[in-house]
């Protein structure tokens, strides 16, 4: 497995106009050897196109790729030693199980009994041993796309194993445990992974690494606690997380802040500049309903309550701004529609003009 690193690379593509725009703006980055990583963001935001930069199926405008410290940017997909695993499954319909597992490796001429013990570890961790004889057409769709995979991590001596959204085609029901798989097997074989998603829970509970994408740059990269915890903008802190991280409109002081005129005190003292948009975030689960006013706590209404089995949402106004509370189903709601929240002081977090404030 390699490390593999962008060194200011960025795409644009060409327009019919004759006028160009960056898909990717110029970035460098680096994904380490044997790491999970993926790339998340909405629609258009550029992760297909950083995907195919390293895959090699587009050469990007600018800046260089490199495995392992080889500058790999002239070279075509084929000679990037890479496996990938599409939206659908790209399978040998008349080959069996066994068989499609095997080719890869057949293709690098490896050993009969080699090929054998690898085929056998790769199907079981998939939980395909007992089909690894039948014709792959007569799978279901969700072993087809099983059999992708297994086909991408099958190999020990790929650079790296980049998917793209490879659980679109899968029903919902079978996505869970799908992605448990594929986390299981990243763990026991160790490749780098690169999966893109646009869908932030399946790349929370994949990767080690998340990289969060807008409009063709990474808004932030960190492991999935580092996002959830401290997001470093309030693009992230929308993105990540259900419900989205609480962003209360505030007034700052120069030492102390205030929402709806009602004391507040954030994690830190954050630098404002007088005119900013000054905003504190904290996540709906990190506030409590409390009965009474006390330390950090504002006054509230609620307005309505949503049940998400485990837990509950409720829905509030603060003087004007809308926020939800996340309830463990134990926890009692109070009955009065007049409330309290509770924000603890190291959970809420000081935004200046949309970004997360930082003392010098
Ligand atoms: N072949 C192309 N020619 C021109 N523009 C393109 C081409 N491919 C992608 N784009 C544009 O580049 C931008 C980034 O696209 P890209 O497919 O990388 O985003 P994405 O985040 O993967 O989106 P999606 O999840 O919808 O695939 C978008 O504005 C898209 O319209």
């Amino acid at each position: 497995m390699a490390r593999i690193d962008l060194t200011d690379v960025g795409h644009a593509y060409s327009r019919g106009d004759g006028s160009e725009d960056w898909a990717l703006k110029p970035l460098s980055l680096s994904f380490d050897s044997g790491k999970t990583y993926a790339l998340v963001g909405p629609s258009g935001c550029g992760k297909t196109t950083m995907l195919n930069i390293i895959s090699g199926l587009i050469r990007p405008s600018q800046g260089r790729v490199s495995f392992d410290g080889v500058d790999v940017t002239a070279r075509p997909t084929r000679h990037r030693n890479i496996a990938q695993v599409f939206q659908f499954p790209v399978i040998y319909r008349s080959m069996s199980v066994r068989d499609n597992l095997a080719f890869p490796l057949e293709c690098r001429g490896w050993e009969q009994p080699r090929i054998d013990t690898r085929v056998g570890s790769v199907a079981e961790a998939l939980g395909l041993s007992h089909r690894l004889d039948r014709a792959a057409r007569h799978l279901s769709a969700d072993e087809k796309q099983l059999i992708s995979l297994g086909r991408g991590l099958v190999r020990d001596d790929v650079a790296a194993v980049l998917m793209d959204e490879p659980l679109t085609v899968i029903d919902p029901q079978l996505k869970f445990s799908l992605r448990r798989k594929i986390r299981e097997l990243s763990e026991q074989f160790q490749p780098t992974v690169i999966y893109v998603t646009h869908d932030q829970y399946e790349a929370m509970s994949f990767a080690q690494e998340v990289l969060v994408m807008r409009h063709g740059r990474i808004m932030q990269q960190g492991t999935p606690e580092q996002l959830f915890e401290s997001p470093r903008s309030t693009y992230v802190g929308y993105f990540v997380g259900s419900p989205a991280m609480n962003y209360l409109d505030a007034a700052w002081d120069g030492s102390a802040a205030t929402v709806a005129g009602v004391p507040v005190t954030p994690a830190w003292a954050p630098p404002v500049r007088a005119g900013a948009r000054f905003q504190l975030g904290i996540r709906p689960e990190y506030v409590r309903l409390v009965q009474r006013s006390g330390p950090n706590t504002l006054p509230a209404t609620l307005h309505s309550v949503r049940d998400h089995g485990p837990t509950r949402v409720c829905h509030v106004d603060i003087g004007g701004q809308s926020a939800t509370v996340k309830v463990p189903r134990e926890h009692p709601i109070p009955s009065e529609p007049l409330l309290y929240l509770e924000m603890p002081r190291a959970k809420v977090l000081p935004y200046v003009e949309g970004e997360l404030a930082v003392v010098d």
